[in-house]
């Protein structure tokens, strides 16, 4: 039995069948030991020159067992591994090992890119979806526009009903032009995304672009399908509603006893038609923040509801118009939080870092609900028909301000001296065992968190009524698992922080005093005055040091911003 040695004196490998005499002394490089064949594990010894220089076997034998005795050497020698080596030679499989872990991780890994609003969809949106569309949608220009009557005028831009003069196909009917400040690149990238994700949910936008006209400047010019004459808005200031809208959606009167009965439907109908509309906007991430009766237009064609004016919305799958300083939101119908991402974080990630931290910003914010606040408050004007008007409904949001936003005590304080009107709305409400009373108070609460999403609200038992008045036994427990869910579970969070604080008593349960000290122990020690006043200053220092670079930051990025997604508005040739 041989022994080759390597050069610190560690024994490599044992040869069987070569007499080790021949290879004493020399210096052996793998071509040798190729050939000699002595071995399959020559290939553990590949790129080494190894030199024999060991004499007797016997003490090679000893420390051969002694090496092998506690586990030293190459794995090869300790492990017998030749026959790994071996098989690590032969053809792989092909075949994908499934494993646990990378089930899991894969799985993870897909849902956070499927998460709302959606960063793989995102990436499949812009880089083929809006390209392909780029090549194929018609374009237009100032020229084959022929402006009608005025139908509107923002502080950000005007509003006419037109025509395409030469260029109008047999399919295109009347069109809306606006003509828009700066913001218009903001709506006109909010509508092309919301045309290639859920293209019912808003007015048919045709197309944007920028022109540049001697006398005006720049302006962005956008255009619509004429969806119809009337908003929701429009249809809510008649004496009639909402059969108005009942014969607009079945176009026609039906002959039917009018009723509470058949006006909690239409009601019904048309919230289901607007929260289905904002639940396509949500999913894709686009969360508009003016949503009110005004910008609720009724499409004559498809028979629904469809959202317009996106100028105030914000695209959160990669970060644009996160807080938009300059639009001042509708006081009338703004959620009372008034901003829909944390204040924490003042201005939009750059877009790759929006774009990769949108499902946790999402889950951390939900800023969708910001609108679900807003589709309350039009519920609650069309069950109460003297909420319709501007200054009852400002009355009303200072009522329900001093209630905390609580809807229920709202209720409790106006109830007791209703007039008959309030109280037939409140009657509506009650319906079906106060289903819609239960769905208005899920969609009008101060905490965002606890306010129902449009998804969830489609999934309510209001819209799924089967009888006319009883609740069937599926919905009841569906009903009562949507009051579980909306519970505050944020004071039970406060509840057990006060119990953490209070001392141990029988009662509250908690620390002990003795716990309590040992927690404040563990506390760091206070400072003298001195050394405080510096701290302090220098913690001054240091926030200030912060604000300003992100202040600077915060410019770059805006400018670049500004740069990046503008770059998709198309410009008049
Ligand atoms: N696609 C459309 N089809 C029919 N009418 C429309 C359409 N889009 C807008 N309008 C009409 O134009 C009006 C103004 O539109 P829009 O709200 O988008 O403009 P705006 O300048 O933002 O107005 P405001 O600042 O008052 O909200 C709407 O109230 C509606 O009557």
């Amino acid at each position: 039995m041989a022994t080759v040695v390597g050069l610190g004196g560690v024994k490599l490998h044992s040869f069987n069948s070569k007499p080790f005499s021949s290879f004493l002394g020399k210096k052996l490089n793998l071509k040798t030991l190729s050939k000699s064949n002595t071995h399959k594990n020559f290939s553990t010894l590949r790129s080494k020159n190894l030199v024999v220089f060991a004499s007797g076997g016997e003490i090679l034998n000893l420390v051969h067992d002694l090496f092998l005795g506690v586990g030293v050497g190459l794995p090869c020698t300790v492990m017998e591994c030749g026959d790994m080596i071996y098989r690590s030679t032969l053809p792989r499989s092909n075949e994908i090992t499934l494993t646990v872990p990378g089930v899991i991780l894969a799985m993870s890994t897909l849902s956070y890119l499927w998460a709302t609003p959606g960063v793989a969809p995102g990436f499949f949106d812009m880089f083929v979806l809006a390209f392909v569309e780029r090549i194929f949608r018609p374009t237009y220009k100032r020229d084959d526009i022929v402006l009608g009557k005025k139908l509107g005028e923002g502080s950000f831009g005007m509003v006419y009903r037109a025509s395409l003069g030469k260029k109008q196909s047999s399919k295109d009917g009347e069109i809306v032009l606006k003509k828009a400040t700066e913001y218009g690149a903001v709506e006109i990238w909010m509508n092309e995304r919301v045309r290639r994700a859920c293209a019912n949910s808003c007015a048919d936008f045709m197309y944007g672009f920028l022109e540049n006209s001697p006398k005006k400047g720049a302006e962005y010019w956008l255009i619509w399908k004429f969806e119809g004459e009337s908003t929701l808005a429009d249809l809510l200031q008649s004496k009639e509603f909402p059969y108005n809208v009942e014969a607009m959606i079945l176009g026609e009167v039906q002959d039917l006893p009018k009723g509470m009965e058949r006006e909690n439907r239409i009601i019904q109908t048309i919230m289901r038609q607007l929260l289905f509309a904002l639940d396509g906007l949500h999913s894709t991430g686009i969360v508009h923040r003016d949503i009110k009766p005004q910008n609720v237009i009724f499409s004559e064609d498809s028979r629904t509801f469809k959202i317009i004016d996106l100028g105030a919305a914000a695209d959160l799958r990669v970060g644009i118009n996160y807080i938009p300083k300059e639009f001042l939101l509708d006081p009338r119908y703004a959620a009372p939080e008034q901003y829909i991402m944390s204040t924490q974080t003042p201005s939009a990630p750059s877009a790759p870092v929006a774009t990769a931290l949108s499902p946790v910003l999402w889950q951390l914010n939900l800023p969708d609900r910001f609108d679900i606040y807003s589709t309350g408050l039009i519920y609650l004007q069309m069950a109460f028909p003297s909420l319709r008007t501007d200054n009852a409904l400002i009355q009303f949001n200072r009522q329900l301000k001093r209630c905390d936003y609580d809807l229920i005590a709202w209720r409790k304080t106006v109830e007791p001296r209703a007039s008959p009107e309030l109280r037939r709305g409140f009657e509506l409400l009650d319906l079906d065992g106060g289903i819609g009373w239960q769905l208005l108070t899920s969609m009008v609460r101060y905490k965002a968190r606890q306010r129902i999403s449009a998804k969830a609200a489609l999934a309510h038992p209001y819209f799924v009524r089967e009888g006319l008045l009883a609740l069937s036994f599926m919905q009841n427990l569906r009903m009562r698992f949507f009051r579980a869910t909306q519970q505050d579970y944020s004071e039970a969070a406060k509840w057990i922080t006060q119990l953490m604080a209070k001392s141990g008593t029988e009662r509250e349960g908690g620390f002990t005093e003795a716990q309590l000290l040992e927690l404040r122990e563990i506390e760091p020690k206070k400072k003298s005055n001195a050394q405080r006043n510096a701290l302090a200053s220098a913690l001054r220092l240091q926030r200030k040091v912060i604000r300003t670079v992100k202040e600077s930051v915060d410019e770059l990025n805006q400018q670049r911003k500004s740069l990046w997604w503008s770059r998709w508005i198309p410009k008049e040739e």
